[in-house]
């Protein structure tokens, strides 16, 4: 028996924006991991677009050492979690290493959706949540009035929440003290068997696969034969160590402790995440419960603009799946965009991070269509199949029942926006569960379809309410739904990468509105453009681009040279993100129409 007194493994549970990141910063720099020069940029969020977007995707996990009041020195295991309700599957990962959670709530802000969530996913794990008080430092900071909301909505006693400024460092000191007072160390046995959960795994050009792992019993080192238990393989360990935050390399990884391991596995496949590790020489080692498989919930077509990128584009997403294991594609062809593939999204924001990341770092242009959720049908023939896509819907004469998935959304908002928030849930075909008053603020429970949610539900809450409400939301189930396709026609033919599934109730008018938002977004060409809304055989609505009068060079009219070419270049330019469907070039954004039909 080894001591894991000195341990402390633990997450921060936060609403976005509610000061994670910089806390944990403030933790780094008290602990020494970093020089003032390394501490510049937050060091957590790695990659650029996060940083750019600020907001946290990849777990990650950092090892520091705090010497306490009581004159002992602690090892603290921080697992960063990503705070978008789009990820929220990565915290249950995170949270599964840990024995306890700071709960930090912006004193100014107060309790919002996602940190509920979270929240009870930390108490179901059986993990001690901390709540933390931050932005102590703002005049609007009501400490009373959020302890009142952590204790209303959440449910958990905060009398002795710690008050902070993660910005100023005021109170973080504190922070720390109770942490190390309040959050259990971990329990586990050095000399048994190793058995080792793997909570992320990613791909590193230089290092190969990386995987971030907790001990729970036994200890691994340089040169163990490592059992992967799911796919049998065994691995030869080049390296284990910690991130403090710079990676460092260490003689083992213990029991209770968390850190990476490098075995020489060539993709992440190889090391899945919510496995479990042991030594080859002791193969019966219990598999430890792993995670809920992730599935996307959004799909769209991406099309290289040019079919010469196709290669290219393949390569690029068998490269980006390296890294992103809830990225799911196939490879699609449509008669309008040629050779492509569908895409498998955690949701909008997952589905703009890809897009971005394909176009910046491998150099793409590429087409998105419309998202779309996943139907499921009952044929005729008693068979049941899912479709993510409009254009492989089967003929309606063979389909008996077509369900839409449903979501529960739990939504926190102040009571002056209250009545905003039910409208646009009832315009959005939401059915009320339930709804209660917490203090000043409202929790409501709707069950909605996830085709409403998923494209600008978010956005559109957060506008009628401004900015107040937060969501949180997860499937609920599938329900039959009077389900159609609408289809678009450009000059008379029908364009498969624009058709949608739609509501009857409302496909009249989403035809309607998405033919008007097109024609604005269409160019004008040299002859007119027809586009028109389709259900079934029957056209329900239409508009026409008027065609272009004039040459645009003809206003250059006796111009310079350089003003021609400049004119000629900045076209070129916008051509980029176009397609060209027949003989009309349509841009993205009208691909994209659907998203703006409701705003
Ligand atoms: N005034 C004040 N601002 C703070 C404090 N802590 C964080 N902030 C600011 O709040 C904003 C969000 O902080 P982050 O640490 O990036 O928030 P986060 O919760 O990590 O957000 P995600 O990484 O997006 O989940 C930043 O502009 C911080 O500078 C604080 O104690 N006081």
């Amino acid at each position: 028996m080894s001591d894991l007194s000195h341990i402390r493994n633990f997450s921060i549970i936060a609403h976005i924006d509610h000061g994670k990141s910089t806390l944990a910063d403030r933790f780094i720099q008290m602990c020494g991991g970093l020089t003032e020069r390394e501490m510049n940029a937050q060091v957590l969020d790695s990659m650029d677009l996060e940083r750019e977007r600020g907001i946290t995707i990849k777990a990650h996990s950092v090892t520091l050492y705090y010497k306490a009041k009581d004159g002992n020195t602690y090892q603290l295991n921080f697992i960063d979690t990503p705070g978008h309700v789009d990820f929220t599957y990565e915290v249950s990962r995170s949270l599964a290493a840990c024995e306890g959670a700071l709960l930090v709530v912006d004193a100014g802000q107060g309790v919002e959706a996602q940190s509920v969530a979270n929240c009870y996913t930390a108490i179901e794990q059986g993990l001690e949540v901390m709540p933390v008080l931050n932005k102590m430092d703002l005049p609007q900071a009501d400490p009373d009035k959020v302890k009142d909301e952590i204790e209303h909505i959440i449910g958990i006693d905060a009398t002795d929440a710690v008050a902070c400024s993660a910005k100023s460092g005021m109170g973080v000191d504190d922070v720390l003290e109770r942490l190390v007072a309040v959050i259990p160390a971990p329990t586990g046995e050095i000399d048994a068997p190793l058995q080792a959960l793997i909570i992320d795994s990613w791909f590193d050009n230089y290092l190969g696969v990386v995987s971030l792992v907790r001990v729970r019993h036994g200890r691994i080192k340089k040169g163990d034969k490592v059992l992967v238990k799911s796919t049998g393989k065994v691995h030869q360990v080049d390296s284990v160590g910690v991130f403090n935050p710079k990676h460092t390399s260490t003689a083992d990884l213990k029991a209770g402790e968390v850190g990476f391991i490098i075995a020489g596995i060539k993709d992440i496949h190889g090391a899945p995440v919510g496995d479990t590790l042991t030594l080859s020489n002791t193969p019966d080692v219990e598999m430890l419960p792993g995670f809920k498989r992730v599935k996307p919930q959004v799909y769209a077509g991406l099309f290289p603009v040019s079919s010469d990128d196709f290669e290219d584009f393949r390569e690029a997403l068998q490269k980006l799946t390296l890294n992103d294991a809830a990225l799911q594609y196939e490879p699609e062809s449509s008669d309008a965009l040629g050779f492509g593939f569908r895409i498998g999204f955690l949701g909008m924001l997952h589905m703009e991070i890809i897009q971005e990341r394909l176009e910046r770092e491998y150099d793409l242009d590429l087409i998105t269509t419309a998202p779309t959720v996943v139907y499921e049908l009952l044929l005729k023939n008693g068979e049941t199949v899912y479709v993510d896509s409009p254009s492989k819907l089967p003929d309606l004469s063979s389909i008996e029942d077509m369900r839409e998935p449903i979501v529960r959304a739990n939504i926190l908002v102040p009571q002056e926006h209250l009545g905003s928030v039910i409208t646009l849930c009832i315009e959005k075909r939401g059915v009320q569960h339930d709804l209660q008053f917490l203090g000043s603020q409202v929790q409501v429970r709707y069950d909605l379809p996830m085709s409403e949610v998923v494209l600008d539900f978010f956005d559109r809450l957060k506008s009628v309410s401004r900015g107040y409400a937060s969501l949180d939301y997860s499937f609920e189930r599938f329900q039959s739904a009077n389900l159609t396709r609408l289809d678009i026609l450009i000059n008379g033919d029908k364009v498969d990468a624009l058709a949608l599934i739609v509501h009857r109730d409302n496909a009249h008018y989403k035809g309607r509105i998405l033919v008007e938002k097109m024609k604005e977004l269409i160019p004008r060409q040299m002859f007119d453009v027809a586009i028109q809304a389709a259900l079934g055989g029957q056209i329900v609505a239409r508009s026409t681009v008027k065609a272009l009068r004039k040459n645009v060079l003809a206003k250059c009219y006796g111009g310079d040279v350089s003003r021609k070419r400049k004119l000629l270049e900045k076209q070129k330019a916008g051509k980029k993100r176009m397609k060209q469907v027949g003989n009309v070039e349509i841009p993205q954004e009208a691909f994209l129409a659907v998203l703006k039909v409701d705003s």
